[in-house]
């Protein structure tokens, strides 16, 4: 008998889609599957205005392939000189969803982050007022702490501090790649947690042994393997603070296999595939749902999409490994097995 699932249409609640030529490449990717994603906004230069929001939010509706339906939900990259008030009317207006904290130096362009908290404290409390979402990277970048721990100190050194000194600020921890990142939230209330689906197919060793794998580069950094258990755990929990941000971060292939490899791990391709997949072997395909389409939408306050994707399980699915742009190859992320879900009819 095959095996099928049907689940309200999912949401990418993080998303890298770039600009220019690497856009039009990816975007088909995600809204073939995709209902709305929070869209990153750490192009170069970053997107720190409203203004600049709507002009990258046009970009991408024109991007879109025809006859997609697909809204991306925008945010703001947040720098020691973001006016509160330039925040508020983006906001006031539906423009925005968010707003995008990168500690500077964190991650792949994160230049024009924050380094001094006590400069973005006017616009975190009035985010607090209008019930604004902050999105934290949350990495720490001190030279002296491991990068494998920087998650950890984050939660203790910033967002901790962040949370008890500005009541209400709600909150998403983003790509959390640890148990410690998992037990914060599920200590926390007005804050949600976004998981990837790369950190719950991989660990470091699948980085580091047997040859440096770039492909498999992400910050943060996949980290140990009871880590990675724990973010399973989690994902497939149901719990609502938990939820799907693919993390999904095109770089061609020229940037990634190079003596310095960017950061990111391309997943938006074999993403639904590669969480029936997980949930599958988690016993847990009834709440597939939550993770996808339901847990992210409750927490911004959204209704979930009305439509509905069917998922069916049979002969192996094959997806390419490499997606062409104009700016050359981008490889699809791949899960190390084989995958027999595939999305009906796309
Ligand atoms: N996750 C990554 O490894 N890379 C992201 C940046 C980010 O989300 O930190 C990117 O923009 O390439
Ligand atoms: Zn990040
Ligand atoms: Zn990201």
């Amino acid at each position: 008998m095959t095996q099928k699932l049907t689940i309200r249409r999912p949401d990418d609640w993080h998303l890298h889609l770039r600009d220019g030529a690497m856009l039009r490449a990816v975007l088909p990717e995600t809204t073939r599957h995709f209902a709305r994603a929070i869209i990153m906004p750490n192009l170069v230069p970053p997107v720190v205005t409203g203004a600049e929001a709507a002009a990258y939010r046009d970009r991408i509706l024109a991007a879109l392939p025809n006859g997609d339906d697909f809204t991306p939900l925008m945010t703001l990259y947040l720098t020691e000189d973001t006016d509160p008030e330039d925040v508020a009317a983006a906001h006031a207006s539906g423009l925005i969803s968010a707003v995008k904290l990168y500690p500077a130096g964190a991650t792949t362009n994160s230049a024009s982050g924050v380094t001094n908290f006590d400069k973005v404290r006017a616009v975190l409390e009035r985010m607090a007022e209008i019930g604004l979402p902050l999105c934290a990277h949350g990495e720490v970048t001190d030279a002296e702490v491991d990068i494998f721990d920087r998650e950890a100190v984050f939660i203790d050194r910033v967002l901790d501090p962040i949370r008890r000194a500005t009541p209400g600020l709600r909150t998403v921890m983003e790509h959390i790649t640890t148990r410690d990142g998992v037990d914060y939230a599920l200590s926390q209330n007005n804050l949600g947690a976004t998981i990837t689906t790369h950190h719950l197919i991989i660990n470091r060793n699948h980085i580091l042994v047997g040859g440096i794998k770039p492909h498999y580069y992400c910050l943060p950094v996949a980290k140990r393997e009871d880590h990675r258990l724990a973010l399973r755990a989690a994902a497939t929990s149901g719990d609502k603070r938990f939820f799907l941000g693919t993390d999904s971060a095109p770089h061609t292939d020229a940037l990634k296999e190079n003596a310095c490899g960017c950061a990111g791990c391309f997943t938006a391709t074999n993403t639904m595939s590669i969480l029936a997949h997980v949930f599958e072997e988690e016993n847990a395909l009834d709440r597939l749902g939550a993770f996808t389409s339901l847990n992210g939408p409750t927490f911004y306050g959204l209704s979930p999409n009305e439509d509905h994707i069917t998922l069916t399980k049979g002969e192996t699915v094959h997806y390419p490994d490499k997606i062409d742009t104009a700016d050359g190859p981008v490889t699809v992320f791949d899960p190390g097995m084989d995958l027999h879900w595939r999305v009906e009819g796309a």
